[in-house]
This record gives C-alpha cells, sequence and structure tokens, in this order.
C-alpha cells in the first residue's frame, strides 16, 4: 500500500479529535502546527527538511514522530522549539504563538534533545537535577521526592552525590531523563529517549512516563526509532517521510491500514521436496524447523493461502497450526516509508 491509499483509506491527517474526551475539546491545542516549512541552503541543492507540515497535539495524548534518517523529525521539533526558524508556518503551544510570545509559550515546555541534555559534569546527580528545576521555575525542594523517586526507579540512587562527569553515558542518560520527567513541564519533547538505555531503563522509562500522562496530564512527543517503545507509550504515531507526514494515526488504527498478508504455519511433517515446492511458488519469508517442527511464513493474499494448503494437503503435510501474522508498527513503517528502521547512530550530545 503506498502511502496516498493508506491516506486515502484512513482519516486525513488534521482529523484527529476523534476518541479524544469530550472535556478537552474546547481547550487549545497542547501543540498547532500549519504549514511549517524549513529548507536549508541556497542555490541549485537546498533542502526542503520540514516541507508544508500541518499538526494538532491535544493536551495529554503522547506522540510518538518517526521516520527514517533525514525525514525531518529534529527539524520540526527544533522547529517547534524555537532553535531553528521556519521559511514558513505558524507554531503555537497551549494557544500561545512562539513566534509573538516565546517566554510565555516555551514556559511549560521541557525537552530533551538528541538522547541527552546539557547537564554540568562538575555537579553532582543531584545537584544537577535541583538546578534545571530551578531553571525551569520549579523550587527544587517541592520536587525533591520526585527526584527521589526516579533516581529509585532509575537505580540511580547511589549515585546521588556522584559528579555527572563520573558516570557512563547510559547513567548520564538517565540524569537527564530524571530531570526532563520530574519538572513540572506540561509539554516535553524526548528525542531517541531510549538510545543507548539499557532494558530495564526502558521499561522505567515507558512506565514513569505512562504515569505521568496519567497523573498530570502531560503532553509528549517522542521521536525515536525504537518501535517497541513508540508502540508501548504513544496514543498516536506521526510517520514523516521526506520532510512531510505520510501517516498520522493511532497504532491500532495503522495496523489496521494494512491488510494481512502473510501466514504462519507449522507441521511435524514438512518434508524437504515439499519445502522446496512451496518456495518456488511462494514468497516465503521464514522456514525454521526446530525439535521436529517445521514453522513456515509465508507472505500471500488469502486466495494463495488456500492454494498453499491444498498443495499442502495434496502431499499429505500435517499441518498443526495456522495463523494469519499482524502487521507490527515496523511492517507499516517500512511500507510507508520503504526503509528498514535501524539504529540511530546518535551520537553524543556534547
Ligand atoms: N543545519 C542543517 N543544515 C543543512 N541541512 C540540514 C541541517 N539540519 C538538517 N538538515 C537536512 O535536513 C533534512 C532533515 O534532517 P533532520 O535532522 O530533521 O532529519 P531526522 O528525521 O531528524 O533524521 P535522523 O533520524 O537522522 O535524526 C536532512 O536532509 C538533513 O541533512
Amino acid at each position: 500500500m503506498t502511502s496516498d491509499q493508506y491516506a486515502a483509506a484512513t482519516r486525513s491527517p488534521t482529523d484527529t479529535d476523534v476518541e479524544r474526551p469530550a472535556d478537552r475539546s474546547t481547550e487549545p491545542a497542547a501543540i498547532a502546527v500549519e504549514g511549517l516549512t524549513k529548507r536549508f541552503g541556497s542555490g541549485d541543492d537546498p533542502v526542503t527538511a520540514v516541507d508544508d507540515v500541518s499538526l494538532r497535539i491535544d493536551p495529554g495524548s503522547v506522540v510518538g514522530l518517526l521516520g527514517p534518517n533525514g525525514a525531518g523529525k529534529t527539524t520540526t521539533i527544533k522547529s517547534i522549539l524555537g532553535m531553528v526558524l521556519p521559511d514558513a508556518g505558524t507554531v503555537r503551544i497551549q494557544g500561545v504563538d512562539v513566534a509573538e510570545a516565546p517566554r510565555q509559550a516555551y514556559a511549560r515546555v521541557d525537552a530533551m534533545l538528541e538522547g541527552a541534555r546539557n547537564d554540568y559534569w562538575r555537579l553532582t546527580v543531584r545537584e544537577n537535577l535541583r538546578y534545571f528545576a530551578t531553571i525551569g521555575g520549579v523550587a527544587p525542594d517541592s520536587v525533591a521526592d520526585r527526584h527521589d523517586r526516579l533516581l529509585d526507579q532509575f537505580g540511580l540512587a547511589e549515585k546521588a552525590d556522584v559528579p555527572v562527569r563520573n558516570l557512563s553515558r547510559g547513567m548520564k542518560q538517565k540524569v537527564s531523563l530524571a530531570s526532563v520527567l520530574a519538572s513540572d513541564a506540561d509539554v516535553v519533547f524526548l528525542d531517541e529517549p531510549t538510545l543507548g538505555l539499557d532494558v530495564e531503563s526502558s521499561l522505567t522509562l515507558r512506565r514513569e512516563l505512562r504515569r505521568i500522562v496519567e497523573e498530570r496530564g502531560l503532553t509528549a512527543v517522542i521521536s525515536s526509532h525504537d518501535m517497541d517503545v513508540v508502540e508501548a507509550v504513544c496514543d498516536r504515531v506521526v510517520i514523516m517521510n521526506d520532510g512531510r507526514i505520510v501517516a498520522d494515526d493511532t497504532v491500532a488504527n495503522l495496523r489496521q491500514g494494512f491488510e494481512t498478508s502473510a501466514f504462519r504455519l507449522t507441521s511435524p511433517d514438512l518434508d524437504a521436496d515439499t519445502l522446496a515446492t512451496v518456495r518456488d511458488r511462494f514468497d516465503v519469508t521464514d522456514a525454521t524447523t526446530r525439535e521436529g517442527t517445521t514453522t513456515l511464513e509465508v507472505a500471500t493474499d488469502s486466495d494463495g493461502f488456500y492454494e498453499l494448503t491444498a498443495l499442502l494437503r495434496e502431499r499429505n503435510v500435517t499441518l498443526a497450526s495456522v495463523a494469519t501474522v499482524e502487521p507490527d508498527l515496523e511492517d507499516v513503517f517500512v511500507e510507508l516509508t520503504g526503509e528498514n528502521e535501524t539504529g540511530h547512530d546518535g551520537g553524543d550530545s556534547r
């Protein structure tokens, strides 16, 4: 399915208010972007990093921003945050135009870009957390409990009095995350928050983020190449490619927009000759035999599936189980952007 077909088959990118609680319908959008465009360079080879992007994010929602390298995610986020000056378009945060009243617009916004933020390496972990609370306009003592809780959750309690420069990169990142999550911000941007995090910390991040969203109605935009995190925490996913939005919907709707086109069969007696015939006639995406059971994954439509089962019946192959393979977010992403999500090389932000 192409992105155009997808767009036709599902909702339009701006039609995002469905399923929102009624009491929120009159609130201004947490983030409203209209016609955002940003070009880099000039002359023969300008790059349109963001191409007429419009987006409305409701308060209390967690939105995943996905796209292959160079899709325009970071430029979109930096334009929303006022770190990049767009060539066209408007950005409003909680109803306030960032070009007209930047201080007011960004007063309740916090961000962690490129997997970390500029912690002060000579200060201890706790001093950093207190420092960022202060510059965020919060009395540090009033959020000390949050800091303790987050340090504990991220396994950093023992490091609270250690200078940040003596921590590993992953630990530094956890300090950055703790300081964003402990802030009183209404809107947070997390760019590659799980980059370099161990599995347990990644799970902690998911749990803490969902808890804060439920308790405080936080709005979060998460740019990530980590599909599992996006699937786990995001209500909605925006996929960008070549500076444009190619899909904007819930994970469930995105999956539904892509018909199942693969089947998984298991058999205790699939012989090599039949397997070779199946491989000749069908698109076998996986075939593994373990402890006498062969698992076969075949990409085909339902007609192809009936042909396949007829062939197996002819050859007296027993089928132990048959299941459809549901597309996951990764499949949707690959279909829309033509790219595989690989790891992000990221690099240290310093
Ligand atoms: N400061 C800059 N000067 C020139 N071109 C830039 C600049 N920043 C970004 N670009 C270009 O704009 C396009 C979008 O880049 P951007 O960093 O927004 O993509 P991205 O989706 O965040 O990618 P990644 O997943 O690799 O972080 C790319 O072609 C990039 O090379």
